[in-house]
C-alpha cells in the first residue's frame, strides 16, 4: 500500500482544506494517508491579536506536527502553503529545514512530490511559492508530480500547471471551485508514488 503525507501550513484555513481534500483523494487512490501541519514559530501574541487565525489554530489543535520521520514513512508527499511575498511561509522552511539528517541519508530520493498554494491575489505569487517548495524537493532527489494539464479539472481551477492554486478573497474563502484540481493532483502523485517504488536510487 502507497503511503501519503500531506504536509500543510495555513492561518487561515485555506491550505488545510485543501489538504483535506487531497487526503480524501488519495485514499480513493488506495493510499494509506497522515495529514499533517508545519509546527507554528509564530508567537502565541501574534496569533492572539488575530481572531481568524487565532479560531483556524484552535479548531486544528488535534492535527498532528509533522516530523522528519513522516517523511521517510511516506512514498509520496503533497505540500500547501500560503503564499507568502511570493514564497512560501517560514513555518514550513523552519520544518524543511530539519530534513538535512535524511537527506544526508539519501532517504527522501525517489520520493513522489507535488504542491498546492493560495494566495489573496489572482496572480499574487501562487506559482513562484509552488517553484520555492520545488527547489528543495530538488535537492532531495524527489521527483515531482506537477500536473501539467493532464486533466480536464485544470482549466476549471486556475490552471495553473505547476500545482493547484486559489485565490482567497477578503472573507477568507476560496474563489475559483478547485476541489476537483486537487483531487486530480493528488491522485496523480499516489500514481507517480507507485510507479517509483521500484526505481533504484
Ligand atoms: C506575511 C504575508 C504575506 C502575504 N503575501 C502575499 C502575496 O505576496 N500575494 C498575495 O496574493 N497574498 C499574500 N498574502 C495573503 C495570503 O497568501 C493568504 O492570506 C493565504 O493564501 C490564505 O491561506 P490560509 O487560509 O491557508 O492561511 C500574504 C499574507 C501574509 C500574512
Amino acid at each position: 500500500m502507497t503511503k501519503t503525507a500531506i504536509v500543510y501550513y495555513s492561518s487561515g484555513g485555506t491550505n488545510y482544506q485543501l489538504s483535506q481534500w487531497a487526503a480524501e483523494a488519495a485514499k480513493e487512490a488506495g493510499s494509506e494517508v497522515r495529514v499533517l501541519k508545519a509546527p507554528e514559530t509564530a508567537p502565541q501574541a501574534a496569533i492572539d491579536s488575530n481572531p481568524a487565525w487565532k479560531a483556524h489554530v484552535e479548531a486544528t489543535k488535534d492535527v498532528p506536527e509533522v516530523k522528519p520521520e513522516d517523511l521517510e514513512w511516506a512514498d509520496a508527499i503533497i505540500f500547501s502553503v500560503p503564499t507568502r511575498f511570493g514564497n512560501m511561509p517560514g513555518q514550513m522552511k523552519n520544518f524543511l529545514d530539519t530534513t538535512g539528517g535524511l537527506w544526508a541519508q539519501g532517504k527522501l530520493a525517489n520520493k513522489a512530490v507535488s504542491a498546492m498554494s493560495s494566495a489573496q491575489n489572482p496572480h499574487g505569487g501562487q506559482e513562484a511559492t509552488i517553484l520555492s517548495l520545488y527547489t528543495t524537493m530538488y535537492h532531495w532527489g524527489a521527483v515531482v508530480a506537477a500536473p501539467g494539464y493532464t486533466d480536464a479539472a485544470l482549466f476549471g481551477a486556475g490552471g495553473n500547471p505547476y500545482g493547484t492554486s486559489v485565490t482567497v478573497g477578503q472573507d477568507g474563502k476560496m474563489i475559483e471551485d478547485v476541489e476537483a484540481a486537487v483531487k486530480h493532483q493528488a491522485k496523480r502523485t499516489v500514481k507517480v508514488a507507485e510507479a517509483l517504488k521500484h526505481l533504484e536510487a
